[in-house]
């Protein structure tokens, strides 16, 4: 894992930083957004609550609202709880005729993989600075972020999973698939069908940066800690090429088959035409970018925030064993993250 520092973000120009925020969609075909990062901490907890004070509560939320909800006026809580849950019933039902699409291509091996997600809307209970301050305090080896994105709303996460993250010509990255609820006994007996979710990722990363690479070395798969829930990682670290560019390298990982599928090219079209939402910067990566280095997580555990209530988005691997049910707990196991924290 990168570090534990918190990175506060702000759409302001001019700033003169060395350290750009990148978010990019999860699809490659939409473009990423470059913010200046304003401030980068190990946080005193009051200078961190006047910051996000000071620089995220002058949002325009109207557009993003009128567009979701198709109200013109801000929403009583009562309507906010009532929207929350109609969107919720419909996110359901649309993520299990998803699932039957996406299986039925699973059984007949058009893929051999494919990752389906889904939205889950909720109002706030409390001040989202206050969330934010527990998700760094509660996940300390995530990357936890908050970024303003345009004046539509706000993107925060705790990211579990490094998509590259290159010093030097070192470049560092990891296979992080298959999951399990955490148990108080710390024992997991990984299914056959996780160890193959999180083999079809290893295979595909290290193919992937083999043109950029004189030697690449793997450890794992270990069980990894992700607060609610535990996965299966193998760490790749590879030395570069001389006079590689790193962020080619990096952006060739993505999105690699722990959030979208094999084959790749196909599976991503499958997904953004199938799977019944968008994603937007879900499942895309974020992180920071310096002249000389470049930490880049894939954005997951994440959430939206209109100003008026929140979308949180979780997925799975699916493989043509999944069940419906079981996929659908590994979801909402996956919500906790962020859940129980806003
Ligand atoms: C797609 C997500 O998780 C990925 C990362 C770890 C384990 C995963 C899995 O077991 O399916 C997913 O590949 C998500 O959290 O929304």
């Amino acid at each position: 894992m990168q570090d534990n520092k918190i990175h506060f973000l702000s759409i302001q120009k001019n700033n003169n930083s060395k350290e750009t925020f990148v978010i990019a969609p999860f699809n490659p075909d939409d473009k990423p957004l470059y913010l200046n990062v304003c401030m980068h901490t190990q946080g005193d907890i009051k200078h961190i609550c006047n910051f996000i004070h000071k620089n995220y509560s002058h949002l325009n939320f109207e557009k993003t609202l009128n567009e979701q909800t198709n109200n013109k006026e801000p929403l009583s809580q009562e309507k906010i709880n009532s929207f929350c849950k109609t969107a919720n019933e419909k996110a359901y039902k649309d993520y299990c005729s998803a699932f039957s699409k996406f299986k039925q291509e699973l059984v007949k091996e058009n893929f051999a993989k494919l990752v389906l997600s889904r939205p889950y809307f909720c109002p706030l209970k409390k001040d989202l600075s206050h969330s934010f301050l527990d998700l760094c305090k509660t996940y300390p080896n995530a990357f936890c972020y908050m970024a303003k994105v345009g004046s539509k709303g706000i993107f925060m996460g705790a990211s579990p999973e490094i998509l590259a993250s290159v010093a030097d010509n070192e470049l560092k990255t990891m296979s992080l698939a298959g999951t399990m609820a955490k148990s108080l006994n710390n024992h997991y007996e990984w299914s056959s069908k996780n160890i193959k979710e999180q083999q079809l990722v290893t295979d595909f990363i290290i193919s992937r940066i083999k043109p950029y690479a004189k030697s690449i070395s793997a450890a794992g798969p270990v069980t990894h800690d992700a607060g609610p829930v535990v996965h299966l990682l193998t760490q790749i670290t590879a030395v570069l090429n001389d006079g590689i560019d790193k962020h080619s390298a990096a952006a060739s990982l993505h999105p690699t088959p722990a959030v979208c599928g094999l084959p790749k090219n196909a599976a991503l079209k499958f997904i953004v035409k199938n799977e019944g939402y968008k994603r937007n910067y879900y499942s895309g990566y974020i992180g920071l970018i310096s002249p000389n280095n470049l930490h880049l997580f894939v954005n997951l555990r994440c959430m939206f925030f209109n100003g008026q209530f929140a979308v949180l988005y979780a997925g799975g691997g699916l493989l043509k064993s999944s069940d419906l049910e079981d996929e659908w707990q590994e979801t909402e196991n996956k919500l906790k993250t962020l859940r129980d924290l806003i």
